[in-house]
């Protein structure tokens, strides 16, 4: 039976699923990489790391699954949305990635607001924000001409991976949406934007569906892992696109939640709608559909900033081993996860993170609970704000991401979201999306709907509301809710007085 491989181009790692065309897990590889932060704000990749840890991962499933280079028939991505990748003639990277989650663009995102006014929202359907692409190319261009000059190509992470397998430079819609340079409607790049900031149409990379052919592998890589067949590689998705297909967000029944470096509250949608920028709006995987979204800029990141910095050398699991020991509320401690400032509903790149209410009973494994707790509660901010502009309230939610491995994490979403969670069998959201496009391209199913019926599946067992967390966790949240304003010009201070140095 042929293979499929999801490749899922993470902000901590890069993930693979094998598949076979059955929709039967084979087996999944990993490799992590690391975020470089040369000054407060910045966040940057080489998109050198993203080639080495793909080749580690192809290397691992070559040597483990002895048929792996005979079947494997196709492969998609879901990838980090935004960063930007400039590249020279020779495709060769010009500059660090700048990631979805850098916030040096402040200042170009103003810029952006007032040359194009209402128009904005009205070619993108989307506000000018830190982390999407357009405030870094102009950042480029006027912090680093010399670099800007040389780039004859922009890509977005897993494009560049696609071009690295085939040598054929394309994107598609759902990851385009997320550059601001995208005329939603027309589904093309925007003419009026580009020229507004002198960007060139032709360092754009051609459009294509999410399921469209970027090209086959290249002989030199097919030879190195042994691959038999001519290998097709398909465009994919924007990983919160992706994982909007992975986990079978193809109607507007339930609502998906990602607890992954960031966190994503998101909900399909049918035809465009305007949120006013509230939410973001993106193009789907699903060619012709949408989805909305709110974004916790730092979610798994807040949990990994607290591992490191006062759990370091212990597991996931050895972390969080005694939250379930401290009650709902952590104990009168609460948790702002703005590390790095905040999206949904604050908009904010000099928010900053808080502990608030810290006493001297409180034990570390309070401090754990109340991380989680503030991490949850930020993602209710943004479902809050999803169920009110959609006017219905989700009794489901899908969640995946990393976080979405620890039980009393699923829970806490259970009472703090009031709905039952639910989780996948192939736990990878995104990568599973990504197997599921290359499933389609390669022509083993007619439609994305057959597609969804082989690969998702749902665990059985459910996490469900406590109405006794629920009843107390309301209080609670509308006590946390008041932590935003009461921090907010402290923050600020305190950020313009780093910067002043
Ligand atoms: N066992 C675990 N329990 C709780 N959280 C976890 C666990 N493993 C990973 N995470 C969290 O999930 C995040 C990684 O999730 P993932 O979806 O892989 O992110 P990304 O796609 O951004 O690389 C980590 O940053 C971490 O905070
Ligand atoms: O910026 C966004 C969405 O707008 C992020 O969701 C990125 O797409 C990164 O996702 P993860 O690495 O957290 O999955």
């Amino acid at each position: 039976m042929s293979y499929v491989l999801g490749i899922d181009l993470g902000t901590s790692s890069l993930k693979g699923i094998l598949m076979n065309e059955a929709g039967d897990l084979i087996t999944t590889k990993s490799a992590e990489y690391k975020i470089d932060t040369p000054k407060q704000g910045y966040s940057e990749q080489r998109p050198e790391y993203w080639v080495v840890a793909l080749e580690a991962v192809l290397t691992g499933l070559s040597v483990e699954v002895s048929d792996f280079g005979q079947n494997l028939a196709g492969i998609s991505f879901s990838g980090q949305m935004h960063s930007l990748v400039v590249l020279d003639e020779n495709n060769t990277p010009v500059y660090p990635a700048i990631l979805w989650n850098d916030v040096r663009t402040s200042k170009q995102c103003v810029e952006i607001t007032d040359k194009l006014g209402s128009r904005l929202l009205e070619i993108t359907k989307n506000i000018a924000l830190e982390g999407f692409t357009l405030p870094k190319i102009l950042w480029l261009q006027e912090n680093e001409p010399a670099v800007w000059a040389r780039v004859k190509k922009i890509m977005l992470p897993k494009d560049y991976l696609s071009l690295w397998l085939t040598g054929n430079a394309y994107t598609e819609y759902s990851d385009a949406a997320g550059t601001l340079l995208l005329d939603i409607e027309k589904r093309e790049w925007s003419k009026e934007i580009a020229e507004t900031f002198n960007i060139d149409l032709s360092i754009l990379p051609e459009l294509t569906e999410s399921t469209g052919q970027t090209g086959l592998i290249k002989a030199e890589i097919a030879e190195r892992y042994k691959l038999t067949k001519a290998v097709k590689v398909f465009a994919g998705g924007a990983d919160n696109a992706a994982a909007a297909l992975g986990v079978g967000l193809i109607n507007e029944e339930v609502g998906l939640i990602s607890m992954g470096t960031s966190g994503v509250v998101s909900a399909y949608e049918p035809k465009i709608a305007d949120y006013k920028g509230k939410l973001h709006f993106f193009d789907h995987t699903v060619p012709g559909a949408y989805y909305s979204m709110g974004v916790t800029l730092a979610a798994g990141n807040s949990l990994n900033w607290y591992k490191e910095t006062f759990g370091k050398g212990l597991s996931f699991n050895e972390l969080l081993s005694e939250v379930y020991t401290v009650a709902p509320g952590s104990e009168g401690l609460l948790f702002t996860p703005y590390i790095v400032g905040e999206r949904t509903p604050h908009f904010d790149s000099k928010i900053r993170g808080s502990f608030v209410g810290i006493s001297a009973h409180h034990e570390q494994r309070h401090f754990s609970r109340a991380v989680l707790e503030g991490i949850t509660f930020s993602l209710r901010d943004s479902k809050d704000i999803m169920e009110a502009t959609k006017g219905k309230k989700f009794k489901q939610l899908i969640s995946v991401g990393g976080g979405a491995q620890n039980p009393d994490i699923m829970q806490m979403q259970a009472d703090i979201f009031n709905a039952e969670m639910i989780r996948l069998t192939v736990e990878q959201g995104p990568g599973l999306g990504a197997c599921m496009i290359a499933a389609y391209g390669c022509g083993f199913y007619d439609t994305l709907e057959e597609v969804t019926k082989a690969f998702v599946h749902y665990k059985e067992a459910t996490f469900t509301p406590k109405p006794a967390n629920v009843a107390r966790y309301e209080k609670v949240y509308q006590i946390w809710k008041k932590a935003y304003q009461a921090t907010a010009g402290l923050s600020h201070e305190l950020v313009d007085f780093n910067e002043e140095g």
